[in-house]
């Protein structure tokens, strides 16, 4: 079946592989600054100089109540990266959360759940765009995970070059897709292998391990867990080490181990979502997704 995806301009401006936003649209000196520090803050997306650490970005999460990945935040994710990755002051970012508890809920399933085919087919090239540009990033990209980050939100953990974790038995971090009775798509799996290896990938996937801290760092899907006040100041510890290094050895590196993994899925970009939207519009895959979103609402009393 072919798949004609309608997509929305702003959306469709973005979303063309490693297309340039048009305009400036969010790029904007700094409230007050005058001194070419830049800021490209969006309602969802919070994006700041690190004021201790030059060069340096920290990117906050803010889509409340639980950060799920819409198609709305995706894409201001995707403006503000891209507005980094452009602005040559910068050579890494800190990607963190302004949701108190919560790193990711991952993907919104909203956006899967009762939709039609084509506005499916919109929201998987998003997410595909985010992972493609977040995985392949010339920016060192540090993960301070502080909160829980199921799904999509380990995905998005797993793209850093780094994750620090903040350690509290509440924030687990794991591919939980079989638990909501869908599987994760096989370039979550690939980076999921890469990080954790073959075996550990393939209990964790196929039991939906949602993994606390200890846990976590022990089968080595985060790099180092630390209390929670201090995982904005190892994160950039940890930047610190990571920018030591000359930009062109490290991202002709990164390009070196990643790319591999990343081509599996630009070579068939277009079969993934076709893929993607057979198998969730089927009718017991929506129901499966029914009965998880009731046993969140559930779960309120
Ligand atoms: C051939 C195959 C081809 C392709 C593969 C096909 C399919 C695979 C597709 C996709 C892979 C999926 C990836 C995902 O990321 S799926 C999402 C997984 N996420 C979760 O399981 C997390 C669910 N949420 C929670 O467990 C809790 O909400 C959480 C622990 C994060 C926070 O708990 P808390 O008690 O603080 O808040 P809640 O009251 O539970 O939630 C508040 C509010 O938010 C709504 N909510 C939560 N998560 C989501 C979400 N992911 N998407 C949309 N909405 C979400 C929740 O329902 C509440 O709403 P409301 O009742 O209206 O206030």
């Amino acid at each position: 079946m072919a798949l004609t995806v309608g997509l929305r301009p702003l959306t469709r401006a973005l979303l063309r592989p490693w297309a340039r936003v048009p305009g400036a649209a969010l790029g904007r000196p700094a409230a007050g600054s005058g001194d070419g520090v830049r800021c490209f803050g969006s309602p969802r997306v919070l994006v700041e100089p690190d004021p201790a650490a030059v060069g340096v970005a920290v990117m906050k999460m803010r889509n409340p109540p639980v950060n799920s990945l819409s198609l709305e935040f995706l894409t201001e994710l995707l403006i503000s990266l891209e507005k980094l990755e452009n602005d040559k002051t910068f050579r890494g970012i800190i990607i963190t959360s302004d949701c108190p508890g919560i790193f990711s809920a991952g993907l919104d399933l909203l956006e899967m759940y009762g939709r039609d085919p084509a506005h499916c087919a919109e929201y998987w090239k998003a997410v595909q765009e985010l992972w493609l540009r977040v995985y392949l990033s010339n920016l060192v990209v540090i993960g301070a995970i502080n909160g829980i980050s199921p799904a999509g939100g380990c995905l998005l953990s797993l793209s850093c070059d780094y994750r620090v974790l903040a350690n509290n038995p509440k924030y687990a971090i794991g591919l939980n897709e079989t638990l909501l009775g869908i599987i994760a798509p096989f370039w979550f799996k690939d980076v999921l292998v890469n990080t954790i290896g073959h075996r550990a990938a393939e209990r964790a996937l196929q039991l939906g391990f949602l993994f606390p801290p200890s846990d976590a760092l022990q089968v080595g899907i985060v790099d180092q867990v630390v209390p929670e006040d201090q995982v904005q100041s190892t994160a950039r510890s940890v930047m610190a080490q990571w920018l030591a290094i000359p930009d062109h050895a490290r991202q002709l590196t990164k390009n070196l181990v990643r790319k591999p993994t990343a081509d599996r899925l630009l070579q068939q970009r277009d079969a993934d979502i076709q893929n993607f939207v057979r198998f969730i519009s089927r009718d017991s895959i929506q129901k499966s997704l029914h009965v998880y979103l009731e046993k969140l609402k559930q779960k309120k009393g």
